[in-house]
């Protein structure tokens, strides 16, 4: 299921536009807080940390329903609540509440309700060491929407933040859900259903749904991958086979010097033309070195194209490519290259450049946006750190060439492409090669 993405204005008006009141969301919130801990753990101590807004106020609520469940709660506050909603739960929570200090005592359950969405600056150092100390001595710790110390928007860390086992997001995933750095402080982020109701065009991107082959189809139906080498070999052969283990029915490869060791049914040629009819999609950049005029060659086609790496580099202005079919997929490097100093966090960032060039870019990185010029954005669920190796670019242009030669629309080919990326990466392992990742494609195409 696709989850909804919802900035902090957003995730106000949302709020506000709710059909029940903001103390009656609070209520679901700690509830949903508390059944959360009790699912990952039997009855037994647990300290929350309270802060002076409505994350605090999460956490007065959630205490009072662990405590019915059997849970031994203490409550240690940094500030007394501030906002009135805050200042009920406090009022409706009967039992102690300690002052958060150096001197606070560890419990095997910590419950992070400090900061949420609301975080506006550092927590003061004592502060995030007192923080820091508490996770480490837990055994299971849990954030409240947010881990402290996390702005919501941009996924910064203001201040140290620890690594939770869970991360309850209320109502919605916010931007830090799926941003470096923030992501990795989060562990498992689970969506509680607060009962707020938003649309948004940002969510989390989801397994796919691909195009059905038409089983008296032929090899064009199931999409004509055409690859431009050019200097390197090595990286295009790497694209090549990603492409055709990705479900292409035919990958063909313009190279003036064959490539040993690739499969006999990827076609090598140095003859053909871009203006093949047949060609699904085209592919230029990974290996091509310093030939930049196979970009102009590629602008020539009447088809979809990727662009990617080299290419990227050698694009020149990015309005070069408005009235073209194209998907850019650059790490941050290329995307610097290409767009120059953008402002603002990266979501900001993948927008800008996909509304400059008028079309989708995949920005990767451990957080992968890919982002339309209509505003869409999806973010890459977490995917392995191990794919931070040579080559694995290449495959994944090649899985998002062939998807787009079968038919699919550049976003949603996009969005496809690095969620079976991802999955491929869980399935190889940790170390993995980028070859690894092209043998478990064909169980995910
Ligand atoms: N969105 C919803 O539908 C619901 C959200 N809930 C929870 O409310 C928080 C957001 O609450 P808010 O009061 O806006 O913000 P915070 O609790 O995160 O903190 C605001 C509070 O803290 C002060 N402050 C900010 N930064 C610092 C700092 N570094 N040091 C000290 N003090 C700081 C600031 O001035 C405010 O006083 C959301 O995340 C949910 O957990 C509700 O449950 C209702 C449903
Ligand atoms: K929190």
């Amino acid at each position: 299921m696709t989850r909804t993405i919802l900035t902090l204005e957003q995730m106000r008006e949302a709020e506000q536009a709710a059909e029940c009141s903001l103390g009656e969301l609070m209520e679901r919130a700690g509830e949903a807080l508390a059944e959360a801990v009790a699912l990952g753990s039997a009855p037994r101590a647990v300290l929350v940390l309270a802060g002076p807004g409505n994350n605090g106020g999460d956490g007065y609520v959630a205490a009072r329903h662990l405590r019915d469940r059997g849970f031994d709660v203490r409550i240690a506050a940094l500030a007394d609540p501030k906002s009135d909603l805050a200042v009920d739960a406090r009022t409706a929570w009967d039992g102690e509440v300690e002052r958060l200090g150096d001197d606070t005592k560890p419990a095997p359950i910590l419950i992070d309700c400090l900061f949420g969405t609301g975080l506006s600056r550092p927590l003061d150092d004592a502060l995030a060491a007192t923080l820091m100390r508490l996770a480490e001595r837990a055994e299971f710790t849990i954030a409240c929407d947010l881990p402290s110390g996390i702005e919501t928007d941009s996924g910064a860390l203001l201040s140290d933040v620890p690594e939770y086992d869970l991360t309850l997001a209320l109502g919605a995933l916010k931007p830090a859900h799926r941003l470096s750095p923030a992501m990795r402080h989060c562990g498992q982020v689970a969506v509680a259903d607060i009962g707020i109701d938003a649309a948004s065009d940002w969510f989390e991107i989801a397994e796919p749904v691909l195009p059905p082959a038409r089983p008296e189809g032929h090899k064009y139906d199931r999409g004509l991958v055409q690859l431009l080498a050019g200097e390197m070999p090595g990286a295009i052969a790497l694209a090549a086979k990603a492409a055709a283990r990705s479900g292409a029915g035919y990958v063909r490869l313009f190279t003036s010097q064959p490539i040993e060791g690739l499969p006999d049914a990827i076609v090598q040629t140095d003859q053909g033309s871009v203006q093949d009819e047949r060609i699904g999609c085209l592919l230029v950049g990974p290996g091509m070195g310093d030939i930049p005029v196979l970009i102009t060659l590629a602008l020539t086609a009447p088809k979809p194209i990727v662009f990617d790496a080299d290419a990227i580099r050698h694009v020149g202005d990015p309005e070069r490519l408005v009235g073209h079919d194209v998907i850019l997929t650059p790490h941050e490097g290329e995307l610097k290259a290409l767009f120059g100093d953008i402002e603002g966090s990266k979501a900001d960032r993948a927008l800008v450049a996909a509304q400059r060039c008028q079309n989708v870019v995949v920005y990767k990185g451990a957080d992968t946006l890919v982002a339309a010029p209509d505003g869409r954005l999806g973010f890459a669920p977490p995917a392995p750190s191990a794919l931070a190796t040579a080559g694995t670019g290449d495959v994944l242009s090649g899985i998002i060439a062939t998807l787009r030669a079968r038919g699919m629309d550049a976003f949603e080919a996009a969005c496809a492409g690095v969620w079976i990326h991802g999955r491929a990466a869980e399935r190889a392992g940790d170390p993995l090669i980028a070859d690894d990742l092209i043998a478990a494609l064909p169980d995910l195409t």
